[in-house]
């Protein structure tokens, strides 16, 4: 028999991870970046999912790999050049994620004009918590999202700072990419990015909706 695919395991689905950058102005400003006027997008593959009890790998490639802990939208159902005002209808739920960056290559790329493909898409570079029904989350726009390394609060910040709301970036995202159930948009990090270690234990959450944790560990 054929199986059914439910969205609650997107991660599964090899769909698109679409990730906007500098969405907050506190985190645009701590890495010295102007706060865009227009969303900057950039993508992961599906090979950059990583689950709860697996570890998140450093890539043998960088010394300084950062934590973004961020909202990420699950796409319930497609769409095309999606009119904001009907973009939540699209939403099937979120879940919470690390945008993972290898911030020396990052700073390496972005001083030689390259894409940053090396610095954010690497195997385990999207951390992902179970999936939240849409509904445990009435406002996207509104909640508090926080991470912990070795007990200690690093991120600690509101989705109500993103300059750009998540009604915005799907329609905006759907001009220029069809959307596709499965998909996961990661709404970009508040400020408190910083440097995790091998043996590292990484904890975050989404209020008390949801939470996560994660060990570090060398490739
Ligand atoms: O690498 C960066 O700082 C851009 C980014 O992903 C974010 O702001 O979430
Ligand atoms: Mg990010």
């Amino acid at each position: 028999m054929a199986s059914v695919r439910n969205v609650t395991r997107f991660w599964e689905w090899g769909r698109k991870i679409i990730c906007v950058g500098r969405n907050y102005a506190d985190h645009a400003k701590e890495l010295k970046n102007a706060v865009p006027t227009e969303p900057v997008l950039f993508l992961k593959p599906p090979s950059a999912y990583v689950k709860e009890g697996s570890p998140i790998l450093v890539p043998m490639y960088s010394n300084n790999l950062h934590h973004e802990v961020e909202l990420g939208v699950v796409i319930g159902k497609g769409g095309t050049a999606i009119p904001r005002a009907s973009a939540m209808d699209h939403v099937a739920g979120y879940a919470l994620c690390l945008d993972m960056t290898a911030r020396d290559i990052q700073e390496e790329c972005k001083s030689k004009g390259l894409p940053w493909t090396l610095a954010k898409a690497f195997n385990t570079s999207c951390p992902v918590s179970e999936f939240v029904p849409k509904e445990k989350i009435p406002d996207p726009g509104n909640v508090r999202i926080w991470l912990k390394v070795n007990d200690q609060l690093r991120q600690d910040g509101n989705t109500s700072q993103m300059i750009f709301s998540v009604p915005y970036l799907i329609s905006y995202i759907s001009e220029i990419i069809t959307l596709e159930e499965g998909d996961l948009i990661l709404t970009g990090t508040p400020k408190g990015v910083s440097s995790v270690q091998e043996y590292d234990e990484l904890e975050a959450g989404i209020e008390d909706i949801v939470s996560m944790t994660f060990k570090v560990d060398r490739q």
